[in-house]
């Protein structure tokens, strides 16, 4: 569907959401896609993307932030990253221990000087693990400034020092002057396949973004099979698409008319 501008896009992860309180989940996105959603009043969509991954990270439900998962050794390594397609700036952060990993990513994007910074590995942590799934979020605002970011603790039980695809462009987030995409899923099969980037080039070609995205994920699942991926994005016109070959994957979008949140199959309207 196409949406007017300002728009804002988030998902809590692509993954299996059956037995899981979706009640306070759909809440959490909404309200986070709210918050997210009042920064175009006064910023642009770095600010937007940023205060609406950072109110889902701090939610405890996500695998994001203070609701991350452990590795093997019991310990939280996250990883973020966003980007601002205007000016192709983009900054992440991984194995981050404490905190809002999306704001230590804008601190990156914002130096200019590196991409992906690593924080190094503490032994501590006092979070839970939410049971929840990664975050993302897009945001389009009136000046045609698309921004992409995502937030995750990444898969439960992992070797210490694994990083997936939340804090690579082009992987598990990617924006342009056409288009902005967050992705979530299994990050070993999405760091092989980049699907990020293949939407930006697919828009490029002439697909629309609801084309450019299905094709993706369609991609991924020929190869790999089901139950690894899902994606959300924005174009430069307004459109907004999301799609997943797991069987849920909570989103929500809002523009100035209304807000919208699905979990399990279905467009928005
Ligand atoms: N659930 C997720 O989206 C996990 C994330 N893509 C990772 O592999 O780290």
């Amino acid at each position: 569907m196409i949406s007017s501008i300002p728009v804002i896009i988030l998902h809590g992860g692509a993954g299996y959401w059956e037995g899981k309180d979706l009640h306070e989940v759909e809440k959490a996105i909404r309200e986070a896609t709210e918050r997210g959603f009042e920064e175009f009043s006064s910023g642009s969509s770095i600010e937007a993307v940023v205060e609406a991954i950072s109110f889902m990270e701090d939610s405890g439900l996500f695998d994001a932030g203070k609701g991350s998962v452990k590795n093997s050794e019991g310990n939280v390594e996250m990883d973020a990253g966003l980007m601002d397609g205007k000016t192709m700036s983009a900054g992440s952060v991984v194995l981050v221990n404490s905190g809002n990993p999306i704001r230590e990513a804008l601190k990156v994007m914002r130096k200019g000087k590196h991409v992906i910074i690593a924080k190094g590995i503490q032994t501590t942590s006092s979070f839970h693990d939410s049971g929840g799934d990664t975050v993302g979020a897009v945001a389009l605002d009136k000046e045609g400034r698309i921004v992409a970011g995502t937030s995750t603790g990444g898969i439960s039980g992992k070797d210490p020092g694994r990083i997936g695809d939340s804090p690579i462009p082009g992987a598990g987030f990617y924006a342009t002057e056409r288009i902005g995409v967050s992705s979530t899923g299994i990050g070993e099969i999405i760091l092989k396949t980049l699907p990020a980037k293949e939407v930006d080039i697919l828009f490029s070609m002439g697909l629309t973004l609801d084309n450019a995205i299905r094709s993706s994920v369609d991609k991924v699942t020929s190869i790999f099979g089901k139950g690894n991926i899902g994606m959300i994005g924005l174009s430069k016109y307004g459109e907004v698409s999301a799609h997943f070959n797991t069987n849920g994957m909570p989103r929500c979008f809002k523009n100035s008319e209304k807000t919208q949140c699905l979990i399990y199959k279905g467009d928005f309207q």
